[in-house]
């Protein structure tokens, strides 16, 4: 292994490029996450929110699609293990699953703490 070449560092970064490229085509919950992430940039224009939250909005979209391409790995990594059913294949998948699901409600639920407030407004009520 230590005598092989390493690619350059240009080629890793297009092979991660390429990940992440897979995971929006294949799954449909990474497609969901980025429609997420625009709308949010729009409202985050529109209703002109703070750096502090721009920076917690990132961090958040950051988080949640970073565990989506892990839970996508997990899945095709137990999917290469076996093709039976197996308790342990039931864990690592569902467990990596729930990881996308708690950073995706914490994240919709500072979405309303920080776009709620500042919505009203915009709309005068
Ligand atoms: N080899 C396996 N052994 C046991 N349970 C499995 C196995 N493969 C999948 N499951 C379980 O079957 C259910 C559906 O799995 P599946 O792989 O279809 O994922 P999914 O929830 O449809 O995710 P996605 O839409 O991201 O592909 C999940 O509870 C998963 O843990």
């Amino acid at each position: 292994m230590d005598s092989q070449k390493k690619d350059p560092l240009y080629k890793s970064f297009g092979y991660a490029f390429e990940g992440i490229g897979t995971c929006i085509k294949k799954e449909r919950n990474m497609k969901i996450h980025c429609v997420a992430a625009i709308l949010v940039v729009i409202a985050g224009v529109i209703l002109k929110i703070s750096s502090l939250e721009w920076c917690i909005c990132l961090t958040l979209f950051g988080l949640i699609m970073a565990l989506e391409l892990v839970n996508t790995a997990v899945e095709a990594v137990v999917d290469l293990v076996t093709e039976e059913r197996k308790p342990l294949a039931k864990i690592a998948k569902d467990t990596a699953a729930g990881a996308v699901l708690i950073a995706a409600i914490m994240a919709a639920i500072a979405g309303i703490i920080i776009f709620l407030p500042k919505g009203l407004t915009f709309l005068g009520l």
